[in-house]
């Protein structure tokens, strides 16, 4: 068997194209989404990342607003630049971009992020929600990468409800959100969320239907290990720099053998990462038009700012 792609270049481009209709009819009303990112250090990694991120926004007519940081700020620095950006009208939604260099209090930064520009929900407050299961104009922004694995495997049909989804990686970003978005009413998976201390984790991945791997361990996930005809995703990557070319290598956390064994297979790269950026970008438009619609304590929103 070989298993169909799940291709997240070309879902992207379809989620973006849904995006357009909203985006003008927030122009229309004279509001311009914007997407703001934090980037701390030179992380090489991250520094595509955000450029990515920036480019997405050019694309379907987003305004951004990049601050960047030295290696070198401090705590008080990278605060300072997160209250500047709550502050910020233009700014309708923005990230801090993790990992935050050894040193900073990723945590204490993530709290301080007013709740209604969250467009990663990474702030306690709209985790608190999603743990909460709040739907309808109560709920939060749900974390991108969570966010976009769904809507791949949504828009591919893949079963999903009182399917067995096997997670590996208990991250903030990815494991522990989708585990929690999962298992809400309407998608209905059964999770299993493992990580580095689970005991025999093979066994636990051969029993899925769904294996979705998050560990940033290269080809980590064997194709002897997945149930023939399972959907597998690839979602974490290692990136080795070369050091004469400057060329960055990608490697996903799955061999790519599984391909043969799999119904199902989502590439890394053109998978789930291209889904994480245009997942962000719907939280950003989603911010904008609850805040253009000012529906106060009823959305993200903690407070409705007259002047919009
Ligand atoms: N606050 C925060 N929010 C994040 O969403 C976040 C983060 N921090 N830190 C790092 C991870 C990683 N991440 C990726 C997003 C897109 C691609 C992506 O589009 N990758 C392309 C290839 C990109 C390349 O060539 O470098 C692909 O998979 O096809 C990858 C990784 C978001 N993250």
């Amino acid at each position: 068997m070989v298993a169909i792609t799940l291709d997240g270049i070309a879902t992207a481009t379809a989620v973006k194209g849904e995006l357009a209709g909203r985006i003008a009819a927030l122009k229309a009303k004279g509001i311009t989404p914007g997407l703001g990112t934090l980037l701390v250090g030179d992380d090489p990694g991250s520094r595509s990342y955000v450029a990515g991120k920036h480019r997405d926004c050019a694309e379907v007519g987003i305004e951004s607003i990049r601050v960047d940081l030295p290696a070198t700020a401090t705590q008080a620095d990278v605060e300072e630049a997160i209250k500047k950006l709550n502050a910020d009208p233009a700014v309708t939604g923005y990230i801090v971009q993790l990992p935050l260099p050894k040193g900073l209090d990723e945590h204490a930064a993530l709290e301080l992020i007013d709740p209604a520009k969250d467009a990663d929900g990474l702030h306690p407050m709209n985790l608190g929600r999603l743990v909460m299961g709040i739907e309808g104009e109560l709920a939060s922004p749900l974390p991108c990468t969570p966010a976009g694995i769904v809507e791949l495997l949504q828009r591919y049909d893949v079963p999903l409800s009182g399917k067995h989804v096997t997670v590996v990686g208990r991250g903030l970003t990815v494991g522990r959100p989708l585990g929690l978005l999962l298992t809400r009413k309407g998608i209905d998976s059964t999770v299993t969320l493992t990580h580095s201390r689970t005991v025999n984790i093979e066994d636990e991945i051969r029993r899925a239907d769904v294996v979705v791997a998050a560990v940033g361990v290269p080809h980590f996930i064997k194709p002897e290990w997945v149930k023939p005809g399972a959907a597998v995703l690839d979602v974490g990557i290692t990136r080795v720099e070369n050091a004469e070319t400057g060329k960055a290598k990608l490697t996903g956390d799955v061999d790519p053998a599984v391909a043969e064994v799999a119904g199902y297979f989502s590439p890394n790269p053109g998978g789930v990462g291209p889904m994480t950026r245009a997942m962000l970008l719907a939280n950003v438009v989603k911010a904008a038009e609850l805040a253009a619609s000012c529906t106060a304590q009823a959305g993200w929103l903690s407070k409705c700012d007259d002047s919009l």
